[in-house]
């Protein structure tokens, strides 16, 4: 069987040494692959890619065969999306939002609540009440909308931009089953993350990106925190941040009883 996602050296260059490039990157069906880079590192602009927002300049990227700029429409219509900043539209309420997404995604809605079943069971399961306008909800009951949008039509592949965005810890460890049992289904996904926890307990593997290009990639199991943050800010930068020892740090922190703290 093809690939699920496959970026061929893509480079999209916003000028400054801002973007990805030359990015190359496979991932097989079924898999669970973690997306990690610092602030500003290229994630969201990969996932926008994928999702034919952003041309590449040079090189391509394909999900299961189809070009992601070309072939748009049926990506954005096929592909569980989580934006990494969620827009949602004027007034609705998430009733009437997660209804509209499910009749554009033309999914079986009879009998439901919220546009299709699946709908139903995954607000039930994040203790979502949808009834309300999105523009007077907490910025974590908009991400679990978001969640229930992306995952409503059960795709055989979900890109997820810093899903658990905002989501409290128990809502975070209910996100991590819902993967789990997703990557029991046989979906593919990638989902970008700055919580090292949330990686080793979905992801097959995590992969690295650095001032917008990809550094490594590494099984999950094997993840280690001085590991992840030599990749993620590479050797001169980790050296510039601790200084000559591990124990300082440019900006210290002060306890409540006024001793100088790091860890
Ligand atoms: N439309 C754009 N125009 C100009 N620069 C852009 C545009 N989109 C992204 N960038 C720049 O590309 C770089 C990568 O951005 P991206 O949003 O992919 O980072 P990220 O890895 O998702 O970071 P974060 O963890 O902070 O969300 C950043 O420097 C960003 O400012």
């Amino acid at each position: 069987m093809g690939s699920a996602i496959e970026i061929r050296n893509a480079t999209k260059d916003y000028g400054r040494g801002r973007g990805v490039f030359d990015l190359s990157l496979t991932v097989a069906p079924g898999e669970v692959v973690g997306f990690l880079g610092a602030n500003g590192a290229g994630k969201s602009v990969t996932m926008r890619m994928l999702m034919g927002f952003v041309r590449p300049q040079s090189g391509s990227a394909r999900i299961f065969g189809r070009d992601c700029f070309s072939q748009r429409a049926e990506i954005q219509k096929s592909v569980g999306y989580l934006p990494g900043e969620l827009a949602f539209p004027g007034d609705m309420t998430g009733c009437s939002f997660l209804r509209f997404a499910a009749s554009m995604a033309a999914v079986e809605s009879s009998g439901s609540r919220l546009g299709c079943k699946r709908a139903d069971e995954l607000a039930e399961f994040f203790e979502l009440d949808p009834s309300v306008p999105l523009r007077s909800m907490s910025k974590g009951t908009r991400q679990k909308v978001g969640i229930v949008a992306a995952f409503m039509t059960e795709p055989r592949l979900l890109l997820l931009d810093e899903p658990t965005s905002g989501l409290d810890l128990l809502m975070q460890r209910r996100f991590v089953e819902l993967v789990q049992a997703e990557k029991r289904r046989g979906a593919t996904i990638m989902l970008s993350s700055h919580l090292l926890g949330e990686v080793e307990g979905t992801c097959d593997r995590a992969v690295f990106i650095r001032q917008g290009r990809l550094v490594c990639t590494a099984s999950a199991g094997e993840l280690t925190l001085d590991g992840v943050m030599g990749q993620l800010y590479g050797p001169q930068a980790l050296q510039r941040h601790w200084g000559d020892g591990r124990g300082r740090s440019a900006v210290g922190a002060r306890s409540f009883e006024g001793e100088e703290v790091w860890s």
